[in-house]
């Protein structure tokens, strides 16, 4: 029995619809021509197991040696660049911002535990963000940020007192100074304590977010589009996504209903919220909006801020000599009858010195975080088509032998001799060098960081009270690991890992200081009080 000439057609379409399907996918794994250099792709999947899961920034830092500084890779069908040079970060991002600026749309961040233009940080460049970022901006803007100091300078005065009380826990005391800043300014409400509930909820939340978002802990949906459609009993990720997106809501809509309930009481702290709440309607922003985006402050300001604070310590007894600078610089400025203050900051060039430093030498976001361009492109010959993501890589930015001197060592000296660090001074009148930024680590273009004023303002006083109040000392083995493999963790931030510190008062006098100044402040938090 032969078949019908429509039998044939009839058996052969389906054929034909998947082998196309397999071409496409085979083909999408290969660089799109012009493309910048990478290393060569497998069909299906391009560079995939090329790109490490954990600390990718540093095998992209490593491939320029045959690739060059713009290296262009394939993951799946998807095209990821990296910079790893200022100039280019600088060329891209800052001076074609208009183009550069948008983020890439990912199926379990966007649509699954982020849906409806919630989140300012992962969303598109369209007209959602540029509301948000105008809130944003007009709250985090200098003269707004600088009347947060007294708020800063109470938890950093509590913070020292909890390091004379129980220098052991130093690690939580720290992550508990950032929340209870960022809790106190957005939602007017005190984080007196590490495992107070709003606290300990924010971090789970921060922490379930960050883990669900990690390279490699869902299924590469957006390489692959059809592992959408697997039905959720065969996908735990699925409900692992529900999961986060439930608990994150119900925690900032609750924030934001605690937050009425103290205005209604006459409890206003101008805070944050109470800011957007007066201009919701203005704003046409609904509740869950508004709730995101001071949760948004929140998951963006803290662990940043903590960890950077966590690499300071880290330094200073991987450098004591560093260390011992700090010391005479605060002793010279504020002498040993008070601590540091707010009004302190401008005179203290080697603290500046210090955290342009540490932010230069582990940046928390080292990786960066991902723009993605609007529309095709050509940038010195090579061809970026619409879509691609880019990765601004801060750690090889920072790591640059070429503008650093030594840039593995510690030397915030090199910030006291040159703002930029760099070394040879930049010369800011050059077309090269205009409008070069001190960090890249606060990112770069319209994306760029609107929190640096408020973090840099917590890091300085934080860096000035610790060196004023306290000997630093590796933990009894005397050994520092600072070794960004093993003394860091994964994961989109870097963070240190809790490491062995002996933190001790410099001396009886300053300890009564320390406890003399957190009770003169008690009065200050009673308006944050419940
Ligand atoms: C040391 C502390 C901090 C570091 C290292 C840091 C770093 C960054 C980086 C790298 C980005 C992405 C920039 C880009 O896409 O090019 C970013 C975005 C952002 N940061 Fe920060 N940040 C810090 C503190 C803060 C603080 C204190 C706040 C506010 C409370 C804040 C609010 C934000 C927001 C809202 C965004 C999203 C901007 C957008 O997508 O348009 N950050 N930050």
């Amino acid at each position: 029995m032969s078949l019908s000439n429509a039998a044939i057609s009839l058996l052969c379409f389906p054929i034909a619809v998947i082998a196309a399907v397999l071409f496409k996918y085979y083909l999408a794994g290969r660089r799109p021509a012009n493309f910048p250099p990478g290393p060569p792709t497998l069909p299906f999947i391009g560079n995939i197991t090329q790109v490490p899961r954990a600390k990718a920034f540093l095998t992209f830092q490593r491939m320029q040696a045959d690739h060059g500084s713009i290296i262009g890779l394939k993951v799946g069908a998807q095209n990821l660049v990296v910079l790893n040079s200022y100039k280019h970060v600088k060329a891209l991002f800052d001076q074609r911002g208009s183009v550069y600026s948008s983020r890439p749309q990912s199926y379990v961040a966007t649509e699954l535990v982020c849906p409806n233009e919630i989140h300012l940080l992962l969303l598109g460049y369209g007209s959602e963000w540029r509301k948000q970022r105008k809130i944003v901006q007009s709250l985090l803007n200098v003269n707004v940020v600088d009347r947060l100091l007294p708020i800063q300078s109470a938890e950093a005065t509590q913070t020292m007192y909890e390091l004379v009380q129980d220098p052991a826990g130093y690690y939580d005391h720290i992550r508990r100074y950032t929340t209870a800043v960022i809790l106190a300014s957005v939602y007017g409400q005190r984080g007196a304590r590490f495992d107070a509930p709003n606290v300990q909820a924010l971090y789970h939340a921060q922490d379930q977010f960050t883990e669900i978002l990690e390279t490699g802990a869902t299924p590469p949906v957006d390489a692959f589009p059809f592992l959408k459609l697997v039905p959720e009993v065969l996908a735990p990720w699925k409900t692992w996504a529900k999961a986060v997106r439930r608990d994150q809501k119900a925690l900032y809509l609750r924030l934001v209903k605690e937050t009425r309930e103290r205005l209604a009481r006459g409890k206003s702290t101008d805070c944050y919220l109470h800011l957007m709440l007066q201009d919701q309607e203005k704003n046409e922003m609904d509740d869950e909006h508004i709730a995101y985006l001071a949760g948004n402050l929140m998951e963006a300001g803290s662990d940043t801020t903590a960890s950077t604070l966590l690499s300071f310590l880290l330094a200073m007894i991987k450098y004591p000599e560093e260390f011992k600078k700090a010391q005479a610089e605060v002793d010279r400025v504020c002498g040993s009858s008070r601590s540091p203050t707010s009004d302190d900051i401008d005179r203290l060039p080697f603290i500046k010195a210090c955290m342009d430093e540490t932010l230069r030498w582990r940046p928390v976001a080292a990786g960066g975080v991902p723009h993605m361009l609007t529309r095709d492109d050509t940038y010195e010959g090579h061809f970026l088509p619409k879509g691609t993501v880019l990765l601004a890589n801060t750690w090889a930015i920072h790591m640059d032998e070429a503008e650093f001197e030594h840039p593995e060592r510690f030397m915030p000296e090199r910030f006291v001799n040159n703002e930029f660090g760099t070394r040879v001074p930049v010369d800011q009148d050059s077309d090269d060098q205009k409008n070069r930024r001190t960090s890249y680590g606060f990112g770069a273009g319209r994306r760029v960081c609107p929190g640096q004023r408020l973090a840099k303002n917590s890091l300085i006083l934080n860096m000035a009270k610790i060196a004023w109040g306290f000997d630093l000392a590796p933990g009894a083995a005397g050994l520092v690991d600072d070794d960004i493999d093993t003394a860091y963790t994964d994961g989109f931030l870097i963070t240190p890992k809790k490491f062995p510190i002996t933190i001790t008062p410099r001396s009886d006098a300053r300890k009564a200081i320390i406890v003399a100044e957190y009770e003169a402040v008690q009065p200050f938090f009673q308006k944050y009080e419940a």
